[in-house]
């Protein structure tokens, strides 16, 4: 296997605030042979198991925690700086907990993509996966979008659809998305590595 470090490969940096099995996807899709990328550091928003995802991995981690700023616009611009001296093409939120902020957007704008666990704009947000349940939907899904200024509004770059079973709870109803968002994650940035996005207003296209 070539090293996920060879030159050539493009660096990404991942984000994230939970488990970090998405960010464990694109650890393994990057150190494939004929992988474009390469996960180049990880950020993290707060003690979580995607620190230990990076310390096993051999991964440099970013730890930028809200409550060690000042205010939200302090932490948007620290993180920021932190995440442009890793200089990655593309940065990829996966399952990371904070709205960026117009600090991080003005630098990282249009090369931001973020994965969903909800068929938007249906239930976009914090807790997408438990709404659609309470809300009754047969079927829900996974969403892999670009990130603007607002909350999961950006432009959609892939959907699938996940069947919602009678007796789910939001626990097994999200980790059959989850199943779901592991493979269409690592397949979307591959192809937006490899071939670029075209945006037309709302549209987005991977030629
Ligand atoms: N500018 C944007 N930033 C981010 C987006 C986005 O669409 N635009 N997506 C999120 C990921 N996400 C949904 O996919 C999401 C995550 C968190 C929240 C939210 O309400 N966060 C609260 C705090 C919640 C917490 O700390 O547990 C907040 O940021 O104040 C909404 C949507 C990644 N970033
Ligand atoms: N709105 C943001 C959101 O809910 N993101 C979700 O967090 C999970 C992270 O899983 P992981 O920690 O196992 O990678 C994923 O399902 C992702 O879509």
């Amino acid at each position: 296997m070539t090293s996920p470090t060879a030159p050539g490969r493009t660096p990404l940096v991942v984000m994230a605030s939970g488990t970090g099995s998405l960010l464990e996807s694109l650890i393994a899709r990057g150190g494939a042979e004929d992988s474009p990328f390469r996960v180049a550091a990880i950020v993290v928003d707060r003690v979580c198991r995607a620190q230990e995802v990076a310390q096993r991995n051999d991964i440099p981690l970013i730890t930028c925690r809200v409550a060690d700023h000042a205010d939200r616009s302090t932490w948007d611009r620290a993180l920021t700086e932190q995440v442009a001296a890793i200089g990655p093409e593309w940065v990829v939120t996966a399952g990371f907990m904070k709205i960026l902020g117009p600090a991080f957007l003005g630098r990282f704008g249009g090369r931001v993509v973020n994965s969903h666990p909800a068929l938007l704009p249906a239930f976009p947000g914090a807790h997408g996966v438990a709404e659609a349940l309470d809300y009754g939907v047969k079927v829900t899904g996974a969403t892999v979008h670009l990130v603007d200024e607002g909350v999961d509004t950006g432009p959609i770059l892939a959907q699938q659809v996940v069947t919602v079973d009678d007796d789910d709870t939001a626990d097994t109803l999200h980790e059959r998305i989850k199943t779901v968002e592991r493979v269409l994650l690592a397949d979307v940035v591959t192809a937006l590595v490899t071939r670029g996005v075209v945006i037309d207003g709302r549209k987005a296209r991977i030629p």
